[in-house]
């Protein structure tokens, strides 16, 4: 059962069974609240048999007393079994849910946005909090008091308990079959949440091209569409709800109605005493109570389905798994017939073959869309290829636990992601035991004392959210000391030097030459000029290896090698057109 729970609910296994538990404290809270009703039906039969003063009756005002104490101490235990809990496994949860995002391949990613992950992690446990800590319990509660109830009531007189009683099956059932429309409103209304979230961010984003292009009301326009969106679907999915639920607590309080008229038919008919009577006005008055609750719990139980169905999407995805024990030797990159696609489906990489060896730079020219940066993916297992394999050092790569593989990899990309922190701790991130020294020696190699010293606090300056006090050549260069510290054997440069002035290339290129000494090199260049002195040069082309070998050979060979070379001199040429400045001066 508790194995149930955890899939249907999106739960860790102590989150299954503290449900379990909030769910018991609810049913005896609600039979708290119902033993004072069946003490003073005890109570008024023995005053009606004349027993005012009687050790029975202070036994029975002594029991009711003690039922004071008994809804006290239930509802402690059900907030505690509840509430505390929930917090808890919310906790719990969203950590699990970061975890195996870790895990899971970037082939998911491609299907996910940030947006609407990160509303998974956080809006989505949040709604499962409240189910969590009302909802689920709430209703699980009612529903089995309810029944033990019942059958008592039965006990008493099966008329009076069907005049009751029959309420019940049809307002749980009206509930019950609203859950196609419930579902369909709450996923609609996700899409339209997930739509305007992405909108948001898109926005944030994008607002330095927005403002550059003087798009920004025509943005902000279809954002307000997004946002009016979410409103209307918000409202229509109350609505849907409201209906149903209202008109199964109109059903249910007919039932007391039920219970007055039948019990007067019988009480005249003389087939019905006036105690069993009274008893069963007490009863249903509290019966209907945790029952009208429940019907509204039943309908934000159906609702969460679509919460937790995002949730299990993540939980169940696969992850990337393997050996944690290496067992390379050497560390030779071989690319062995590989086919790729990316989730789209369309073939990136057709049939690639080529060895990056140690002790040799590697690099990797082309057309843009080519296929390089893919290469040079899926040499660190970023994804697992289709067809064909890739070893290092004679290992398979798609048998290696991803981490364990990556210890074995620098990579410095275009794109780098830097921490709200010290400069010292964005580079540490290359080794998290580094000292500060060799931290320092590190940034001293990658050329960062220029840009330190300049700062008040040198390499303890804060450098803002993703560095955004930095210049992109600054946070190359940190990308860059982090590839130092980490010593790994092989590396992955994708146009490194891109965004660096003349002279800070350089003076990296000096270091990078000292860095990659007898390691694996894999290098995305997109400049001819970088890769002049690489020892092999693999040239993709449509997904394909169009030739590959040293530069020399290759400029002696009339192919697409020789013609980027030839293109990319002529371009060096380029100036801008005098004209140009001078149409700007006027
Ligand atoms: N995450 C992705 N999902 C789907 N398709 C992708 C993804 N990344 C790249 N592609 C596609 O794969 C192909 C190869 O892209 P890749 O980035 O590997 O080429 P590249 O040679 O590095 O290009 P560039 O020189 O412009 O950086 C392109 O057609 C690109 O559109």
């Amino acid at each position: 059962m508790i194995a149930k729970l955890q899939k249907k609910f999106a739960l860790s296994r102590q989150g299954a069974v503290d449900l379990v538990r909030g769910c018991i404290a609810c049913v005896f809270q609600n039979l708290s609240f119902l033993f004072p009703a069946g003490l003073l039906y005890r109570l008024v039969i023995e005053l009606m048999n004349g027993g005012v003063g009687s050790g029975a009756t202070a036994f029975y005002l002594v029991g009711c007393a003690a039922c004071i104490g008994m809804i006290l101490l239930t509802t402690w235990f059900q907030y505690n079994a509840t509430y505390f809990a929930t917090y808890t496994e919310s906790g719990v949860r969203r950590i699990s849910l970061a975890e195996k995002l870790r895990k899971i391949p970037l082939s998911f990613f491609g299907k996910k946005d940030l947006a609407d992950l990160t509303s998974t992690i956080m809006a989505d446990c949040t709604f499962l909090e409240q189910a969590f800590s009302h909802f689920i319990p709430e209703l699980i509660g009612a529903m089995i008091s309810t029944t033990l109830v019942a059958v008592g009531l039965f006990g008493y007189d099966w008329r009076m308990a069907l005049a009751a009683l029959w309420v019940m099956p049809v307002a749980f059932a009206i509930v019950g079959l609203s859950s196609r429309v419930q579902q369909r409103l709450s996923a609609r209304q996700m899409d339209a949440k997930m739509a305007c979230a992405d909108g948001i961010q898109e926005c944030i984003e994008t607002v330095r091209d927005l403002k550059a292009n003087n798009a920004e009301d025509g943005y902000l326009e279809g954002l307000d569409g997004k946002i009016k969106a979410v409103e209307h679907r918000a409202i229509l999915s109350e609505l849907g709800t409201a209906v149903f639920v209202v008109s199964a607590t109109l059903i249910l309080k007919l039932g007391i109605a039920t219970v007055a008229l039948v019990g007067s038919i019988l009480l005249v008919d003389g087939s019905l005493d006036v105690p069993t009577f009274f008893l069963f006005l007490l009863v249903v008055s509290r019966l209907y109570d945790p029952l009208q609750g429940a019907l509204q719990n039943l309908a934000a139980v159906i609702a969460t389905r679509t919460n937790i169905a995002r949730m299990n999407e993540i939980l169940d995805h696969p992850v990337q798994t393997g050996d944690t024990h290496l067992t390379n030797r050497g560390c030779d990159v071989v690319f062995d017939h590989v086919k790729f696609a990316y989730n789209t489906g369309e073939t990136v990489l057709r049939d690639v073959s080529f060895t990056a060896r140690q002790g040799e730079v590697t690099a990797l020219v082309g057309p843009s869309g080519g296929g390089k940066t893919t290469v040079s993916r899926l040499a660190a297992r970023f994804w697992d290829v289709d067809q064909g394999n890739i070893t290092v050092g004679g290992m398979d790569i798609s048998k290696i636990d991803p981490e364990t593989l990556l210890s074995l990899y620098a990579i410095v990309f275009q794109d780098v992601t830097l921490f709200d922190n010290t400069i010292l701790e964005n580079i540490r991130i290359g080794r998290r035991d580094a000292t500060d020294e060799q931290v320092l020696a590190a940034a001293r190699l990658a050329n960062c004392d220029e840009f330190a010293d300049r700062l008040p606090d040198g390499y303890q300056s804060q450098i803002g959210e993703n560095g955004c006090a930095l210049s992109g050549g600054e946070r190359q260069r940190i990308s860059i000391a982090r590839a130092f510290l980490k010593d790994a054997p092989i590396i992955l440069l994708d146009e490194a030097t891109a965004s660096l002035d003349v002279e800070n290339e350089t003076l990296i290129q000096t270091a990078l030459s000292r860095l990659i000494r007898n390691k694996t090199v894999l290098v995305i260049a997109h400049r001819m000029r970088t890769v002049a002195g690489a020892d092999k040069i693999v040239v993709l082309a449509n997904g394909m290896v169009a030739e590959q070998g040293a530069p020399e050979q290759l400029l002696q060979d009339d192919g697409l090698y020789r013609r980027m070379v030839e293109l990319q001199n002529r371009s060096q040429r380029w100036t801008i057109p005098g004209g140009l400045c001078g149409r700007e001066a006027h």
